[in-house]
């Protein structure tokens, strides 16, 4: 067997550990074994521990100490030193050593392999020990010599063979160094790996832990979530479940109302199958009805043709009575007693209204002077346009006036004014017993208190709106003066006291007073707020006869302005409400050395006289033609349009029933009668187109 092959033998036995990697010549174990009767062990049997690698230097040599012991002991015999030589030494089996002479070359024992010499050897036969008998000494020893050689010749080439596996074993022990070092390299670099695929695999593990945390805190919110919500769903379901069961409740009720419901419509249809007759009877019948509608709505519309003819004839009758009436008509009124009278009922004067039926007349007892000359009682009876007793109420009164309001919507410029001494009720007539108030403004009708100018200005606005399906529009502005001492201050202006002058112009029958407020009203309320404020301003004096005597003409002016877009009329008119100052004699207006006062009553008196003088000249003149004398005072030359033939004029006599006020009253009365004995021409109409 060669070396080469030896190498291939071994093979297996070097896969199986890397120690058992060092190779043992196969031929030595061969010879070893047969030698000494005991089995081959190989290098896996041995172990790892006792590896060969550290043995054949070793072994060789202390089987050749053995060896040369033997030779030098001249024995012949090697079989027992043999069998004790290859007794196992640390469990690895090494060929048995051959022995070798002085010169250290092997020595043949027992039986050399045939396959373990060198080439051209012959092998010789079994070597015999020296005890064994033989035919002579010489052969013998030339025989034993032979062998010697031969043995030694075979130890060299033995201990050559050795050599040669030892150099080998060498070269594989450094190849298996080799390889061990890189096997070792390779395990540390597994182990490396392994040492960073641990730490790999603890960060993955860390990692897979925390995202196992996380999810485990999602999985509990959605959890908790999904139970909450399942919570959630589950009450709904119980919801939606019992709604259902009353849906099912409800259903059934329907049902049955569906059911009752079928039969009644089916009652209904035949209902409706007889009613469809009547209705076409009926029809019919609305044919019939609407054809009479039609004929009525044009006799609706020809009667409200009729109806406008007949308001404007109502307008020409109305006036016509007026001016047959007269245009200048007087009214006397006796206030009942109060309680700022100085006496009781009786000091009441002997007053009575003999003409019941006509409420016209008045008579008063009074001591009065005969022919002779002697003092008697005498009756005075004086006849009027009407007299008003003391009960006679605001609205009563109101009812007599209001056709003058009517005339002012007319186109007609209308006085009323309240003439009587202080205390007679003048601003009672004309204002009212209370102080006006938003509240009982927007309807002073209810308050039975209320004055003949709430209650017409209340009217005036009222008839504004009814003549509006007339075609009639309206609009309305006032203004508030008073003439005190014969100047005129404007209640309405922005200073509280009024120190400007006044002009009195009157431009194409319109009057104008220069640097005044001339206020547009659009309600009865803000009249009413307009105559509150005028009314803190106006100048009152205390006086002996009356605690609010007022000493001073108050004017409340309204122009009334209309315009009817259907007939095409138009008007523009004055409502004036005069407040006359008391009209007492000097002697009885407490004014006494006082000169302001007796200034005061001086003015009063002339301002009156003058008014009675116009009037009397309006009388006197023909149409009109005559001298008026409007200018003797501020009072007859502002009202200059409101007085005469182009106006409606009211006096208003107020009397006292007091029995000490009794001569006031005749002289009041005396008066009234002048003014009522006297005939104003005809009233005119006054052009609203013209007139601006
Ligand atoms: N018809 C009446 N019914 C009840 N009280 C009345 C009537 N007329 C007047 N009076 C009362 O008599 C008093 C005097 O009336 P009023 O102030 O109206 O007089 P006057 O003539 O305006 O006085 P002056 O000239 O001072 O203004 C007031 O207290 C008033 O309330």
């Amino acid at each position: 067997m060669s070396s080469s092959d030896s190498t291939m033998a071994e093979q297996p036995a070097r896969s199986s550990s890397s120690l058992s990697n060092i190779p043992v010549p196969q031929a030595a174990r061969r010879e070893a074994k047969a030698s000494s009767g005991l089995p081959t062990r190989t290098a896996a049997s041995n172990g790892a521990s006792s590896g060969p690698s550290r043995l054949p230097a070793k072994s060789a040599s202390k089987a050749n100490v053995v060896l040369r012991a033997t030779v030098a002991s001249g024995s012949g015999s090697v079989s027992g030193s043999s069998r004790a030589s290859t007794k196992p030494t640390g469990g690895l089996t090494l060929p048995r050593a051959p022995m070798v002479n002085r010169t250290n070359r092997p020595v043949a024992v027992g039986r050399v392999p045939s396959g373990m010499l060198p080439k051209g050897k012959v092998a010789v036969g079994p070597i015999r020990s020296a005890g064994s008998p033989g035919r002579g000494r010489i052969s013998q020893d030339s025989n034993d010599s032979g062998r010697m050689e031969a043995i030694e010749s075979r130890m060299t080439s033995m201990q050559d063979l050795f050599d040669m596996e030892r150099r080998r074993t060498d070269d594989m022990m450094a190849r298996a160094m080799k390889e061990r070092e890189m096997q070792e390299e390779k395990v540390r670099q597994l182990e490396e790996d392994l040492l960073e695929q641990r730490r790999l695999a603890t960060r993955r593990k860390e990692e897979a832990t925390r995202r196992k945390s996380i999810a485990e805190d999602e999985l509990q919110v959605i959890t908790s979530k999904h139970n909450r919500e399942k919570r959630m769903l589950e009450e709904e379901l119980e919801q939606e479940r019992s709604t259902v069961s009353a849906l099912k409740a409800t259903l059934a009720q329907q049902s049955t109302a569906h059911l009752t419901m079928e039969s009644q419509h089916a009652a209904l249809r035949t209902q409706i199958g007889s009613q469809k007759d009547e209705i076409q009877g009926l029809q019919g019948r609305i044919q019939e009805l609407e054809a009479a509608n039609r004929l009525l709505q044009n006799t609706s519309l020809h009667l409200e043709s009729e109806l406008r003819e007949a308001e404007s004839l109502r307008r020409k009758l109305h006036n016509e009575v007026q001016e047959l009436r007269g245009n200048i008509r007087v009214f006397a009124r006796v206030r009942p007693s109060v309680k700022n009278d100085a006496n009781n009922s009786t000091s009441l004067a002997s007053i009575r209204f003999p003409n019941e039926r006509e409420a016209n007349q008045i008579e008063l007892l009074a001591m009065g002077e005969s022919a002779t000359g002697t003092a008697t009682m005498r009756n005075h009876l004086f006849t009027f346009d009407r007299v008003f007793q003391p009960h006679t109420s605001q609205a009563d009164v109101f009812e007599e006036v209001a056709h003058l309001t009517q005339s002012v919507l007319d186109g007609y410029n209308t006085c009323i004014f309240a003439y009587g001494q202080t205390g007679s009720g003048k601003t009672h007539t004309l204002e009212g017993g209370t102080e006006l108030s938003l509240s009982t403004a927007s309807d002073p009708s209810s308050d039975p208190h209320a004055g003949l100018i709430p209650r017409a200005v209340q009217m005036l606005w009222k008839t504004a709106e009814d003549l509006h399906d007339k075609g009639w529009r309206y609009d309305f502005e006032g203004q508030m003066l008073e003439i005190y001492n014969e100047g005129i201050n404007d209640l309405l202006g922005k200073a509280e006291v009024d120190t400007a002058k006044h002009e009195i112009k009157h431009e194409k029958g319109r009057t104008i007073v220069t640097d005044t407020v001339v206020v547009p009203l659009d309600s009865p309320a803000k009249v009413f707020q307009l105559l509150a404020k005028a009314k803190s301003r106006r100048q009152t004096a205390s006086t002996l006869m009356n605690e609010r005597s007022s000493r001073s003409h108050s004017v409340f002016i309204v122009r009334v302005r209309g315009q009817n877009a259907t007939t095409l009329e138009s008007c523009d008119a004055v409502l004036s409400l005069v407040d006359l100052a008391g009209s007492e004699r000097l002697s009885n207006s407490g004014s006494g050395s006082d000169p302001a006062r007796l200034k005061e009553a001086q003015c009063i008196n002339k301002s009156l006289s003058s008014l009675a003088d116009v009037i009397a000249a309006l009388g006197n003149s023909k149409q009109g033609q005559g001298h008026v004398p409007y200018r003797n005072s501020t009072l007859t030359w502002l009202l200059k349009n409101s007085l005469g033939g182009n106006s409606k004029t009211l006096m208003l006599l107020a009397l006292s029933p007091m029995a000490e006020h009794l001569n006031e009253s005749l002289c009041s009365l005396r008066f009234a009668s002048k003014v009522n004995s006297t005939v104003i021409g005809t009233a005119k109409k006054v052009k609203g187109a013209s007139s601006d």
